[in-house]
């Protein structure tokens, strides 16, 4: 029974929002028994133990539903199985897998390899738009992963956020793998890095975590911009580095500035950078947030036609993570307003809320304004949102303050968890990423979004 990325994490969402909505001892018995097999056809195959589980999971709808549009953005049915009455050949088969001959169960091909990786199998050169302001950083990310660790080693990459940094680094890493597919990949963030190898050194298992890293054939690190100051973590990295380099791993690098511009970096560190190649992201031009919003625009139920879609373009012009926010924004206010094509009547009351939002984008706001904006706005006070308690009224306002405390301010996820009451950074990722996704299927969050970010001017 394997899962890919995307059915676990609908599975895990599911959980989630189980144990904040169900009783614990219902929590334990229902849900913690159940397995999803796999996802087929927009289906979720669930595993119960009994069939005296099957009425119980057959009122969980809403969850279904709600993890379903977080994760995949559409509709998600479930059927469910009982185990006492359901073949292994069966399972077999609902899990996308068969059995051989010998028993042994097949798994899906390919997925699992992946997983270990950290790379996200969407992110290709293929679905990668060339524009005048990325298109030699593009040139060399194919290069290097068509000669990996011999043309440009390390690879560095830097630009503003949003631009197509991780998005290259994944593409490299599934082009690697598809050549080789035992190749040894690793994606991670920075803040993951740092995070291994703090967890490493406190539960004394620094052979594991050398180990990984240096058995490596492809190092991807995203935003290394965090490393800065944090000595300890340099020095591994610095010998990761070295080993890698010493046995032709490809290394790619990305950061926000430039080598030379990452304070606090030792110079041992930034000349090694420098061995390679440093090449940067520039904002898009429209002609490439046209041919981003074309692609986006293909595959979408709502059609757009090019005025609106030229409309969208013009309101975003430095980061395309928030092109493609403002896309989904307009198809969802499309579709919440029951018509099937989108116009700029829509697309400029869907995008309403931008202006507030650049307006704000010069001026520094502290994580200490944040949460008191979003006390204000939810009517509760700023200790309750910096406190321990759990109860919805309180906890969701505190998870859009950590959202947007991670938007809006450069502080890392420990440092915001630290302020935030000590909260650990894992609650500040999940909480990050769980606002992210409803946002986008929940006008009215986005709503309060904005009104909140407008109040931070
Ligand atoms: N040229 C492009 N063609 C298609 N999609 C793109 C392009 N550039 C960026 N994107 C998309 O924009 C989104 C943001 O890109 P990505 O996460 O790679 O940015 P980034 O530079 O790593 O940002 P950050 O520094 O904030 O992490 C992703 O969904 C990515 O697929």
């Amino acid at each position: 029974m394997t899962l890919d990325n995307l059915e676990q994490q609908f599975w895990n969402r599911i959980k989630e929002l189980a144990k904040e909505n169900i009783k614990p001892a219902a929590y334990d018995y229902f849900i913690e028994s159940a397995n999803l097999l796999s996802i087929q056809d927009n289906d979720a195959k669930v595993l119960v133990p009994t069939t005296f589980h099957e009425p119980f999971w057959r009122s969980q709808e809403d969850l279904v539903t709600t993890a379903g549009f977080e994760v995949y953005g559409d509709k998600i049915s479930y059927s469910i199985f009982a185990a006492e009455k359901t073949s292994d050949e069966q399972i077999a088969e609902l899990s996308g897998s068969s059995i051989s001959e010998d028993g042994q169960e097949q798994l899906k091909p390919a997925v699992t390899q992946k997983e270990d990786t950290g790379i996200k199998s969407d992110y290709t050169f293929e679905n990668f738009v060339q524009g005048e302001g990325n298109k030699w950083t593009l040139a060399a990310a194919i290069a290097a992963s068509d000669s990996p660790g011999k043309l440009y080693n390390p690879l560095f990459i830097y630009g503003g956020a949003g631009l197509g940094k991780t998005h290259l680094m994944h593409a490299i890493g599934n082009e690697i793998l598809e050549d080789n597919p035992r190749a040894k990949v690793k994606y991670v963030s920075s803040e993951t890095f740092v995070n291994d190898y703090v967890n490493a050194t406190r539960k004394n298992k620094m052979d594991e975590f050398t180990k990984t890293y240096r058995s490596l054939d492809l190092l991807l690190l995203d935003d290394i911009q965090f490393f800065s100051g944090k000595e300890g973590t340099l020095n591994e990295f610095f010998s990761t580095f070295n080993a890698l380099y010493d046995k032709e791993s490809q290394i790619v690098l990305t950061s926000d500035r430039l080598p030379q511009e990452l304070n606090n970096l030792e110079e041992r560190l930034v000349s090694r950078f420098s061995w390679g190649l440093t090449t940067d992201i520039t904002p898009p031009d429209y002609e490439t947030r046209m041919a981003i919003l074309l692609n986006l625009a293909e595959k979408s139920e709502i059609h757009f036609d090019d005025q609106t879609l030229g409309y969208i373009a013009g309101q975003i012009d430095s980061n395309i993570r928030e092109l493609e926010g403002a896309f989904n924004r307009v198809e969802f206010v499309t579709k919440t307003s029951g018509v099937s094509s989108a116009n700029i009547e829509i697309a400029e009351k869907a995008l309403e809320g931008l202006k507030a939002k650049s307006a704000i984008a010069t001026k520094v706001i502290t994580t200490k304004d944040i949460q008191s904006a979003v006390a204000k706005h939810y009517r509760i006070t700023r200790d309750e949102i910096v406190g321990k308690k759990r109860l919805k009224q309180i906890a969701f306002p505190r998870q859009v303050a950590m959202y947007l405390t991670r938007e809006l301010t450069d502080s890392s996820l420990p440092k915001i968890g630290a302020d935030f009451g000590g909260k650990d950074h894992t609650t500040v990722m999940y909480a990050y990423d769980k606002i992210k996704d409803m946002m986008k299927i929940d006008a009215d969050l986005q709503k309060d979004i904005d009104t909140i970010k407008s109040n931070l001017k």
